[in-house]
């Protein structure tokens, strides 16, 4: 399987055989553990820090979508005798809970679809009819509640079992504040009902339950930080091994954090007009563009402070320039040249079609491509290259840019590619064909759509960021038809 895989990369591929290469390496991935989200089960007593270990794994995984499933949010329904008896209705016993609901809202997430929370009323102590809350698929999942680990069906579907370790006196005092304060209860109340249900059922079922657990964090009155640090770096480890910086080592993705998201998140949207297209992209491709430089080799320097301290420095390297793939890449000019002064900037347009002659926007899968223009600095084989194409997706295009590159005397290992979105189909093009090459990008999205655009992509970059409109009108002209497309 993995000798046919590599054969795919040798030659130059059609969309439909990346789509396939794809689903291939993929399938290995997949294999090695990582496609599937990273569930989590936090379970603890009443009052135990749950709530806090959650927001904390959450807050540090910046880069993951991390998803919160409450336990609670499964209470059956009471019948109307249990309503009628409330008072003497065990809501700290697993029968009080829907498992069968809560299993396969999990399983579902697990499968990466979209699924329906029902909203539990604490009042009428009921679902609310025509109410859901929606939760989209993510990385990680995390299903907190007392009972979590103590239900066996949900603790068998979480991939890291963690149990927060209170001490009794603390948890007890904490409820008494929480429910007289934030919930209008009174002292006597609270303590009947801990005393009745809560303590007999931690008893039972919760605190046993510690022993399916993998972690085992002692939380008092300050943060466990350094459970919390290990935790987070296990997810990351399991969920990385998912990641194609697995299988190719030139592939460099930014350190992701929720401003690099959060300008994704602006971008990606079909509603974002045109000045948050342009002035968002702009700060996702200057820190491109920083990131690649800093890729660059360097050589030690020592300068003097003006205090006469001495510091221990580098000095990189001079002999760059930037080559754009027109049009898109020249977006990506100005944080070039707002980075390195005078830099020398070359361009390459390509164009590409499919086997039925049609431009590639209009067409199917099969793309090939052909150099139309090129202006490089005469000296470029002396060169580190930084070639500029904010959207990486069959890899078509970059391949034949490169191509010329290698052939204008460029050492492959001496060019970086760098983008804003690289699809998993442009990745392994790329990496399989040219080893040494970096690939410098701030996304890496999942795939292609039969249109050869990313998912989920950005659209057509060039049309948003440059403000044109209907490129079928474009197309539809005469396209040099005295092309020799390989
Ligand atoms: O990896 P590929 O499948 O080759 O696709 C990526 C290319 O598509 C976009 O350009 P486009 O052809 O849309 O032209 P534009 O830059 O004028 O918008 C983008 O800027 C890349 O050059
Ligand atoms: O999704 C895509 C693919 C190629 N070029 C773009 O601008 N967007």
């Amino acid at each position: 399987m993995l000798e046919r895989n590599c054969s795919v990369g040798k030659g130059r591929r059609s969309g439909a055989d990346l789509n396939e290469f794809a689903s291939v390496v993929d399938e290995r991935v997949e294999r090695n553990g990582g496609k599937e989200p990273f569930l989590i089960g936090v379970a603890g007593g009443t009052a135990s820090g749950k709530t806090t270990v959650c927001d904390l794994i959450m807050h540090n995984l910046q880069e993951k979508r991390v998803v919160l499933i409450a336990q609670d949010s499964f209470y059956r329904g009471l019948t109307q005798e249990e309503h009628d008896n409330v008072s003497s209705y065990n809501f700290d016993h697993p029968d009080a809970i829907d498992v069968a609901a809560l299993v396969e809202t999990l399983k579902n997430l697990a499968l990466r679809n979209k699924v329906e929370v029902p909203i539990y009323d604490f009042v009428t102590h009921s679902r609310k009819e025509d109410e859901s809350v929606t939760v989209e698929p993510a990385d990680v999942i995390i299903v907190e509640g007392i009972l979590v680990l103590a239900m066996q069906e949900v603790r068998e579907l979480c991939h890291m079992k963690i149990f927060v370790d209170t001490d009794d006196d603390l948890r007890l005092a904490r409820r008494l504040k929480r429910d007289t304060v934030d919930r209008g209860r009174s002292v006597d109340g609270v303590i009947t009902q801990y005393t009745t249900f809560v303590k007999p059922m931690f008893d039972t079922f919760v605190s046993p339950s510690k022993r399916h657990a993998d972690v085992i964090i002692p939380w008092a009155q300050g943060e466990n930080n350094v459970a919390i640090d290990l935790i987070v770096q296990h997810i990351r480890t399991k969920l990385g091994q998912n990641d194609l910086r697995r299988i190719y080592p030139n592939l460099i993705v930014l350190p992701p954090n929720f401003q690099i998201r959060g300008m994704h998140t602006i971008i990606r949207s079909a509603s974002c007009n045109r000045s948050d297209f342009v002035f968002y992209s702009d700060r996702l491709i200057r820190l491109v563009v920083e990131h690649a430089l800093g890729h660059l080799p360097f050589r030690n320097e020592i300068v003097t402070t003006p205090n006469g301290d001495r510091y221990n420095g580098v000095t990189f390297s001079k002999k760059i320039c930037g080559v754009a793939l027109i049009r898109s890449g020249e977006a990506m000019e100005n944080a070039l040249r707002a980075c390195c002064k005078g830099i020398k900037i070359g361009k390459i347009l390509v164009a590409r079609r499919d086997n039925d002659g049609l431009p590639s926007a209009l067409s199917g899968h099969r793309l090939s491509s052909a150099v139309v223009y090129e202006k490089l600095p005469a000296d470029i084989s002396d060169r580190y290259v930084l070639l500029l194409d904010p959207i990486l997706a069959t890899g078509v295009s970059s391949m034949a840019a490169i191509d010329r590159l290698i052939k204008a005397g460029v050492r492959q290992d001496r060019i970086m590619f760098v983008t804003i979105i690289a699809a998993s189909q442009g990745i392994h093009s790329l990496c399989m064909r040219y080893p040494q090459m970096k690939i410098i990008t701030s996304e890496v999205d999942a795939g292609l759509n039969d249109q050869n655009r990313v998912v989920p992509g950005v659209g057509e970059f060039g049309d948003r960021y440059f403000g044109t409109e209907d490129m079928k009108a474009y197309y539809d002209g005469d396209i040099d038809e005295e092309l020799h497309f390989e």
